[in-house]
């Protein structure tokens, strides 16, 4: 059971962290801090939070966890100002998209504390923010990877284990770099398709044609260019060394399936989509598998 939680950015992430704590019984006292008085409000009104944050040293006094749930390029600037507040036992993580860039924020503004800071990513989201956006169970089943410092104290990485799986999360554990190179290509590249895909049909002169007829297979494709701009915007330049790769490696692969059309090679066009199926269709049975829980996990 955690005394007092705080949370950076009340939104998406952070609601839902908080609302899954509360439904755990594994939280006493939850505060919000956000740069939005909207967004607090409406947590408060909500029953997600319990306090609305004020002055710093109050708000971290008897903090047993620190969460930081705003867009990633916010973070140096939100530790340190926690810095000069930061007692012993307090734990600070995060739920940032990337972790090499946050990593390096973290030593950059804790210094000799940064052994306090056990960076996060929760693999569970969707395309809609704020706090309206949060729910208890989004992290149900879900993986939660934790990138320690090497500093980190083996207590401090469990507190922040033990309250991913209140959440209901697996606890992975990758290096920072590990992490952007996976995330890269499998959330990162995905997300900068969908944009580009929509923000092309939407500067073409016949945009409202296209959109009057399009159907659930450009809703499916598109359905994370609804995500926040802003976060994604940080997302892309944090790790943009290893989306840079996979961009190129699909730039490639769009050539080749280019050359393919463009010949008229049936062939070829087939042998990439039945490949592209067969991943997939393995994929999708792994994650439901991994998802769906076991009589055993019932049973607890
Ligand atoms: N949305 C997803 O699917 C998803 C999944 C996993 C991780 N994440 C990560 O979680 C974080 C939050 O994403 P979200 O989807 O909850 O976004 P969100 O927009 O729903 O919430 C972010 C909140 O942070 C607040 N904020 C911004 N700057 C701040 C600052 N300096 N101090 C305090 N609050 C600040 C905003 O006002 C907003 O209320 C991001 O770092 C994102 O990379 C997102
Ligand atoms: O489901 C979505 O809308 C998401 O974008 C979730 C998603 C992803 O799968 O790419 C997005 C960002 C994260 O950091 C983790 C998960």
């Amino acid at each position: 059971m955690l005394n007092k939680v705080v949370i950076y950015g009340v939104g998406l992430i952070g609601g839902s962290f908080a609302r899954a704590l509360k439904k755990a019984g594994a939280a006493r006292h939850i505060v919000g801090m956000d740069r939005s008085q909207d967004a607090l409000r409406r947590a408060l009104e909500l029953g997600i939070i319990d306090e609305v944050g004020g002055a710093l040293p109050a708000v971290l006094s008897g903090a047993d966890l620190v969460l930081l749930a705003a867009p990633v390029a916010q973070t140096e600037r939100i530790l340190a100002s926690i810095l000069p507040h930061l007692g012993p036992d307090t734990v600070i993580t995060d739920a940032g998209s990337t972790k090499s860039d946050v990593a390096a924020a973290a030593r950059k503004a804790l210094t000799d504390k940064v052994a306090q800071f056990v960076p996060g990513h929760p693999i569970a989201g969707r395309e809609t923010n704020g706090p309206e956006a949060a729910i208890d169970d989004l992290y149900q089943g879900k993986k939660a990877v934790l990138t320690p410092l090497p500093e980190n104290p083996a207590a401090a990485v469990e507190r922040v284990a033990a309250a991913w799986r209140a959440c209901g999360a697996i606890i992975h554990t990758l290096t920072p770099e590990e992490h952007d190179k996976v995330f890269a290509a499998v959330s990162h590249l995905p997300h900068l398709l969908a944009y580009a895909l929509v923000d092309d049909v939407a500067r073409k002169p016949h945009a409202d044609l296209l959109f009057q007829y399009a159907a659930s297979g450009f809703r499916d494709f598109t359905r994370i260019a609804g995500s926040s701009p802003e976060m994604w915007r940080d997302i892309s330049l944090a790790n943009q060394a290893a989306l840079l790769t996979e961009l190129d490696a699909y730039l490639a692969q769009l050539t080749q399936i280019r050359a393919s059309l463009a010949a008229g090679d049936g062939a070829a066009l087939e042998t990439t989509y039945a490949n592209a199926q067969r991943a997939r269709r393995q994929w999708i049975e792994a994650i439901e598998t991994a998802e769906t829980p076991q009589p055993q996990d019932l049973a607890e």
